[in-house]
Parts: structure tokens; C-alpha cells; sequence
């Protein structure tokens, strides 16, 4: 029987709060946090009718925001091309992907569509207007302006973007809408997909956590994916052999073990992360090249501040999870314990004496003096003087644990580790001190889940 079918699916955004750098290498651990902002695709199609001629895509939250693809009859997969000739390097090379992978067929010809949807946490909310969905589940803005001149905030739009269609393509093609069972093929394919796009092989941690949500991450080799990229995606534009090739290739290293670390986790209860918005506009590729030239250049002093950054790093992720594990083991004690700091800060103390709490807090401290001396060493504003300055006022804030700069770090995040019963008073000290006024606490907070099946109808409307 044949009907029309829907299936949506979402995938967060995420901030690294530690594995800065460290996390382009295959031997240390990262600490990756899934965000409350997601985003969604809705796939549309035919049930049974997995002979495709056509796929649209639209993100109507952003001007021109259709691309419509024609598939080749002979290799789908082999001649991605836009019907208007606008470019959207992650589409094309996800379509690519997938399309090769489930080795989809455009004979006969149905056509999908499938419309993006991304939260507001993603772009500025400068210069939009809200639109609800029906049901007032979803609220999206929209801008006027194009996808690639919106201002970005840094929590992977495109990691998110190629996670849900990917997901969406591969659901519908192998029929398959169990997310347990797709989700390594998606991650993938997706990492492929993203890595043609960006035309490099980056650490992969924002895709990783757009699939699996807030995770200890440690990398993929790189020369993994190396051959792969070498398919060039226009040397197989009407290139059958070519496209033929690519196909057996990418299948091969889609299905095979890429030996990578993906641990779940998530913040101890009762500690939550806060994310404050300094000032648009760190370069992070700028900041990354100067760290590797310096380490190639300093190679044993290099070594030697990322295995102490590590450590720091390797401290405050245990430090996490020895809370969780005190959690399991007496709810009650923990609960008071967490009052009883409260109680404390309330009464005027002014650190955390309690000494699980206090661990977390020194981790991050010698953290943030690693990565103040990487700042010192290579010249890349990490940790620049106005965020130190920012960071210290933040971490003698009652209740919070401690702040750093998230990723690459620079003048634009700060994330803090602050107790959920101490926010409150928190956003009203800081919105009444002059100091503070740069910043913007986000409406963000972490959601550990990664890829999930949405309902359709929480779309409908918009
Ligand atoms: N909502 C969206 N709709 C369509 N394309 C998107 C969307 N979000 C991101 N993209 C694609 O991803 C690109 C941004 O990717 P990138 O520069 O890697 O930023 P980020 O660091 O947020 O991932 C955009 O130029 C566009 O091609
Ligand atoms: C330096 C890095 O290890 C981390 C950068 O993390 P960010 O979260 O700061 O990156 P953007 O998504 O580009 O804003 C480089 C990397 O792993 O890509």
C-alpha cells in the first residue's frame, strides 16, 4: 500500500567546555556538551516508493532558503546539482552520501521535500519575527537575510543541519525509524558528509554531539576518512566509474569500527551550565592555526602544556562523575549536601568548602592557568585579560563552581558551572553590577539527548 509519508527528527547544538585543541588529537579525552537548542528536519515523501527524481530542501527561516536538487537517473548520487545554481556545500555533500550509501534509485521518479527548522539559539535574533507552530510546541525566527550572512553563535549549525537530513534520508530509505538502530550509520555518514563540506577533517566533536548528545569524546584517526575525501565530489559529477568507486568506498568505511570514544554523559543534578554572550566575533580557524604552528614549532614544550591541560581537563571530568556516582549511592545525602552548600553561600561563604564541589572548582582553575599560559605561548587570544578579568569576577559569584571559555575560546562565550539553586540570585546580581553589563546570559541549558525522532504535527503551521 502506498501513502505519503512524514518523519522528523532533531539533533542539538553543543559547547566543548573541555578538549579545547586537545580535542584534534586521538589521544585525549574531551568533555562535549549537548545544548537546549536543536535542529529539525521533516522529511516528506512517498511510503513505499523509495525511487526518488527529485529532493527539495528548504529552510524558509532565511531568504532564498530552497534548494532543489534533480537527481540523475543513472548514478542519483553522481550529479548533485541545484536547479537555480545555488550552493549549500553541506546539503550537497550530505545528499551525496547518503544517496550513495543506501544506493538510492531515481527510476521511476517521486520527488521529497524536506524543510529544515533550527532553533533560535543557532543565529542572532537580531531583525527577525517568531513564528509558533499550531500546536505551540515550536517556536522558530525568521530573518531577512540569506543562511550564510546571518551571524552565527558557534553551536554548529552545520553539524546539526547534515545530522537531521542525513538521519531523515537514511530513515526513509532503509525504512528503518528506530534512532538506536541508525544512529552510528548516521553519525557516520554524517561526519563524511560534513568533512567533504568543509573540504577538511576536523575533530568531529560538534557532529559527534549532535548524534550522541553530551559526551566524553576522544577523536577518530583522521587518516580514516583521508581516501575518501579524495573522491572528489566534482571530478564524479558525470563520471559514472568515478561515482561507482566512491560508492563501494564509502560503504565500506560507513559500515566499518572508526574505534572512537563516545561515552554519554551529563552535568551532576543539581549543577547546571550557564552561557553568557560576551561580543560577537572570535575566529576560530585564525586561533587554531596559530596553536598548531606553534606547537609544530615548540614541539616539546608543546607536548608538554597539553599533557598538563589534559590532566586538569582529565580532573574536572572525574570530578563530574564522582558527583554522579555520590548521587547514585545516597540520594539524600547528596541532595543535602547540595543544601548545605547552598545554606553556606547564602550565609556569606564564599567558596565551595564542601569537597567534591570544591574538586570541580579547582579543576577548572588549573585549566584555565593551562590555558592561559597556551594564550601566553602562542599569541591566540584563548583566554584573553577581559575574559580572565569576566571569568574571575564570575567564579566569586556565590554558587558558582567555576567559568571558562568554551571551544577555541576568545572574546565571544563564557560558560559557567553554576548550582541550580543559586541562579537566580546569580542573574540578579550580575544584571544589577555595571561590571556584567556585556554580557548576556542565554536562554541555553543543557539537553544531553542527541539525535531524536520528533513528531510531525509539532511542525504544522509554520
Ligand atoms: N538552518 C539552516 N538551513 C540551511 N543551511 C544551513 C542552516 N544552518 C547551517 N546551514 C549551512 O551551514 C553553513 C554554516 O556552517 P559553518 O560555517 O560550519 O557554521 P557552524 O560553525 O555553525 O557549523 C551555512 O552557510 C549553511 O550552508
Ligand atoms: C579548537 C577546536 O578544538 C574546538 C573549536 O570549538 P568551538 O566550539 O569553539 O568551534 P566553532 O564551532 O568553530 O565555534 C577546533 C575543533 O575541534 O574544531
Amino acid at each position: 500500500m502506498m501513502g505519503p509519508v512524514e518523519r522528523a527528527f532533531s539533533a542539538p547544538g553543543k559547547a566543548l567546555i573541555a578538549g579545547g585543541y586537545l580535542v584534534l588529537y586521538p589521544e585525549y579525552d574531551s568533555y562535549v556538551t549537548a545544548l537546549s537548542s536543536r535542529m529539525h528536519a521533516l522529511l516528506r515523501g512517498q511510503e513505499t516508493e523509495k525511487h526518488i527524481r527529485k529532493i527539495t530542501i528548504e529552510s524558509s527561516q532565511f531568504a532564498e532558503g530552497v534548494w532543489s536538487y534533480d537527481l540523475d537517473p543513472d548514478i542519483p548520487f553522481g550529479n548533485i546539482k541545484e536547479a537555480q545554481g545555488r550552493r549549500n556545500p553541506f546539503l550537497e555533500a550530505t545528499l551525496m552520501c547518503v544517496l550513495a550509501f543506501v544506493d538510492a534509485d531515481s527510476r521511476p521518479g517521486f520527488d521529497i521535500t524536506i524543510r529544515i527548522f533550527s532553533d533560535p539559539g543557532y543565529h542572532t535574533r537580531d531583525d527577525t519575527t517568531a513564528r509558533v507552530s499550531s500546536n505551540g510546541k515550536r517556536q522558530f525566527l525568521y530573518h531577512k537575510k540569506k543562511i550564510n550572512e546571518v551571524a552565527k553563535t558557534g553551536l554548529g549549525s552545520s553539524a546539526g543541519l547534515v545530522s537531521v537530513v542525513t538521519a531523515a534520508l537514511l530513515s526513509y530509505f532503509t525504512g528503518d525509524r528506530d534512532v538506536e538502530t541508525l544512529r552510528n550509520t548516521v553519525h557516520n555518514c554524517t561526519q563524511i558528509a560534513h568533512c567533504h563540506a568543509q573540504k577538511k577533517i576536523g575533530s568531529g566533536f560538534d557532529v559527534a554531539a549532535a548524534v550522541y548528545g553530551s559526551i566524553v569524546y576522544r577523536r577518530f584517526q583522521p587518516c580514516l576518512i583521508d581516501e575518501i575525501l579524495k573522491h572528489e565530489f566534482h571530478s564524479m559529477q558525470g563520471n559514472p566509474a568515478l561515482a561507482l568507486d566512491y560508492k563501494g568506498a564509502l560503504q565500506l568505511l560507513v559500515g566499518s569500527d572508526w574505534h572512537f570514544k563516545i561515552e554519554k554523559c551529563a552535568l551532576p543534578p543539581g549543577i547546571r551550565l550557564v552561557m553568557g554572550d560576551v561580543q560577537v566575533g572570535s575566529e576560530t580557524p585564525k586561533l587554531v592555526s596559530l596553536v598548531l604552528r606553534w606547537k609544530q614549532a615548540n614541539p616539546v614544550e608543546g607536548e608538554k602544556l597539553f599533557e598538563i591541560l589534559n590532566k586538569a581537563n582529565g580532573s574536572l571530568i572525574s570530578a563530574l562523575s564522582l558527583l554522579h556516582e555520590l548521587q547514585r549511592e545516597n540520594p539524600a545525602a547528596y541532595s543535602s549536601m547540595l543544601k548545605d552548600y547552598q545554606v553556606a553561600i547564602e550565609n556569606g561563604a564564599e567558596k565551595a568548602e564542601v569537597e567534591p564541589l570544591r574538586r570541580i572548582s579547582a579543576a577548572i582553575a588549573t585549566m584555565r592557568e593551562h590555558l592561559r599560559a597556551l594564550t601566553a605561548a602562542t599569541g591566540a587570544d584563548i583566554e584573553p585579560l577581559s575574559q580572565t578579568a569576566l571569568l574571575d569576577r564570575c567564579s566569586r559569584l556565590p554558587g558558582v563552581l567555576g567559568g571558562i571559555v568554551p571551544g577555541a575560546g576568545g572574546f565571544d562565550a563564557i560558560c559557567l558551572l553554576v548550582l541550580n539553586d543559586a541562579i537566580p540570585t546569580m542573574l540578579q546580581t550580575t544584571e544589577n553590577d555595571q561590571f556584567f553589563s556585556n554580557v548576556k546570559w542565554l536562554p541555553l541549558h543543557e539537553e544531553s539527548d542527541g539525535l531524536l525522532e520528533t513528531s510531525p504535527e509539532d511542525y504544522a503551521g509554520l
